[in-house]
Formats: structure tokens, sequence, C-alpha cells
């Protein structure tokens, strides 16, 4: 059991263990199923100077793994089971730890997210060309600027975005145009067409945020990578082996991002058909299929055509609800108005 003492992460003071002990917090996993904002509280502590403070990896301690919960009471709960909370087997910061699984409503695809993206994870959007998942992505986007007046990241490769529809789809949330430039502004795009690009603007933006820890203004909360197949796939074929470190590189800056600096990470994908089997898989390989804890395919509507806005949104991979879930989505609508029907949810 790791006790707390000085040093054990930056800003830990003797005083400040004093303090805690007399709340009865002695150890690691006292302080991380302690309520972070009562802690801060009654420590006489500002909850930024504290989550400041409590950044870092607590001197390598080995932090318990905890299933995705929503909230501080989800991860306390999860501390309170059985075989948790006795050292795990990831090494989250603390700051990460705290952060970790915050669902944030983002989309019309809350529902398939359970509730929406969560941060400290990488959710994927795959599909084939036009299956709308630039479209997702800009929805993310206006909504997480607007909605949740929070700062986003938006790594363009392809050249999808467009400013014109960014902005339909904020003026679908709001008339009010100062409102508008505020939620634009929140919304940092960079145009990134291969790896070595893309991997600086991800490496730039680790590195702001890691010396930002106690500025007062707002930090990245999304990252939106569209897409990572148009700088990956160049990359990979025959004996390219550096082509696949790349592609781990990337994985690993994305998962850096989500897991030690709480953001939600959202990347697109797109779909190739499998040598053996015919059937459609995500592009990229095996080794890439694990980075993304959450997956969710588009398809267009038999009939329909990929020109018409109805696209389905399946569940691929989830941790939380059953694969196969799908909900029917209109992209064309999603700047004039709020519709989605769910048709049905299954367990594969
Ligand atoms: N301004 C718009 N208003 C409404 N619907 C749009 C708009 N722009 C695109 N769409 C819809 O989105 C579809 C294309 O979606 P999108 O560009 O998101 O696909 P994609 O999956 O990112 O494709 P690719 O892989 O080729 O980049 C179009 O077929 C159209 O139905």
């Amino acid at each position: 059991m790791g006790v707390l003492r000085v040093g054990l992460c930056p800003g830990l003071t003797q005083e400040m263990i004093q303090l805690l002990r007399s709340r009865r917090i002695k150890t690691v996993v006292d302080l991380v199923s302690a309520d972070l904002e009562e802690v801060a509280q009654k420590c006489g502590l500002s909850y930024k100077t504290w989550r400041a403070h409590s950044s870092g990896n607590l001197g390598g301690l080995q932090l318990p793994q905890v299933p995705a919960g929503r909230s501080w009471s989800g991860v306390r709960n999860a501390l309170k089971q059985p075989g948790l909370g006795h050292g795990g087997t990831d090494g989250l910061s603390l700051n990460a730890f705290c952060e970790r699984g915050t669902a944030l409503s983002t989309s019309r695809l809350d529902k398939l997210l359970d509730a929406g993206l969560y941060t400290g994870e990488v959710t994927e959007i795959v599909g084939g060309p036009g299956s709308g998942k630039t479209q997702v992505c800009l929805c993310v986007a206006a909504n997480v600027a607007h909605g949740l007046q929070q700062n986003v990241l938006y790594v363009d490769s392809n050249g999808g975005l467009t400013a014109s529809r960014l902005l339909q789809l904020l003026q679908a949330k709001t008339q009010d145009e100062e409102k508008q430039a505020e939620a634009l502004q929140r919304i940092q795009v960079v145009h990134a067409f291969d790896i070595f690009q893309m991997l600086d603007v991800l490496q730039e933006l680790r590195a702001t945020v890691a010396q930002q820890v106690t500025s007062s203004s707002g930090t990245v909360k999304v990252v939106v990578v569209d897409s990572v197949t148009a700088v990956v796939s160049p990359l990979l074929g025959g004996q390219q082996r550096e082509g696949l470190a790349l592609m781990m590189q990337l994985a690993q800056e994305l998962k850096t991002l989500a897991l030690d600096l709480g953001m939600a990470v959202v990347v697109t994908n797109h779909i190739t058909r499998d040598r053996d089997s015919g059937r459609l898989k995500p592009a990229l390989g095996r080794s890439w299929s694990f980075v993304p804890r959450t997956r969710i395919l588009l398809d267009t509507i038999e009939g329909a055509g990929a020109s018409g806005g109805r696209r389905m949104a399946c569940l691929t991979k989830s941790s939380r609800q059953p694969t196969g879930f799908q909900e029917m989505v209109d992209i064309g609508t999603w700047g004039t108005s709020e519709q989605s029907a769910t048709l049905q949810g299954d367990q594969t």
C-alpha cells in the first residue's frame, strides 16, 4: 500500500501530508478514493491548485486500473471493489486518473457511445468514402466548442474540414453571432498532410498542456484526427517496417493525450475488405485495431446511396455497451434539425 510521502508527486509537501492525515487520508488509494473537491476545500487549497499538485506519476507508483466510470463516484465505487486499490497494472498519473471516464455529450451518436465521448479514451469512427466520418467530427467539434464550451484541436489530414459547414452547424445551435464566434475560437484547426506533421502537432500539444498545468487558460478537451488512414496507409504494405513503427508512434501519442492528459480523442479510419473472408473491416490492420477503445461503423443505408444523408451507425467495439447496437442518423440534417432514431440494439 503506497503511503503518502513528500516527493511522491510534485508539490506534495509535509504540511499537505499532515493536513491529509488529519482527514484520514494516508495512502495513495485513500487519496484517489476521496472526493477531490472536498479534500481541496478541507485542506484550504483551490481545486485547481490541488489538481496541479496531484498531477504526476506519484513516484512511479502503480495506480489501480479502474473500470471506466463516468464520475468521481464511479471511481470511488470502483475502488471499493475487491481486488482493486492495491496496486494495479496501469501506471496512470493521478491527474489522468481523476479525469478518466468523463462522458462528453457531443453528437447524435451519444446513445451508442453510452452518454458521449469519454475522456481518457480513443474513439474511432470507421466508414467508407462519403459515409459521414468528417460530418461526425465537425459535429463533435461544434458541440464541444459551443455546448460544452471546451477547446478542441481538430487535425485535418484530408482537407475534409470546411469552415462554412462548421459555421452552419454552429448556426443551428445559436443565432447569437458572438457565441458562434466564441465557439469557432475554441476550435483550433491544424492541417497535417503527412505523419511527421501529425506527430509534430500532437507532440506540441502534449508539451504545451504539460507546461500549462496551472494555467487559467482552458486546455484542449477533445482532439479530433480526421483521418489517421490518410497519413498512415501510404506508409504500410510490403516490407515497410518503418511505416508500422510510425503508426504505433502515432498510436502512442494519441493514447498519451487521452490517458495522461485526460482528453477525449476521436479518430477516423477507412474500411477495407478482408482478403480471406471478403468482409469489410477497419483499415490499418491488427496492430491498430487495439488502439481505439470504442469504434463506430458508419454505413450508407441500402438503396439510399451516399449522396443521401441517412446513415446506419453501428457500435462494433465497446467496453460498456453491447456491440451491434445500431442507430440511424441523418448527417444531412445535422446542421438544421436534431432528429435521430434508434432502430435496434442487439448482442452479437
Ligand atoms: N454541408 C453539408 N450539409 C449536409 N450534408 C453534407 C454536407 N457536406 C457533406 N454532407 C453529407 O456528408 C456526406 C459526405 O460525408 P463526409 O465527407 O463526412 O464523408 P467521409 O466519410 O468523411 O468521406 P471520406 O472518407 O471520403 O473523407 C455527403 O455525401 C453528404 O451526404
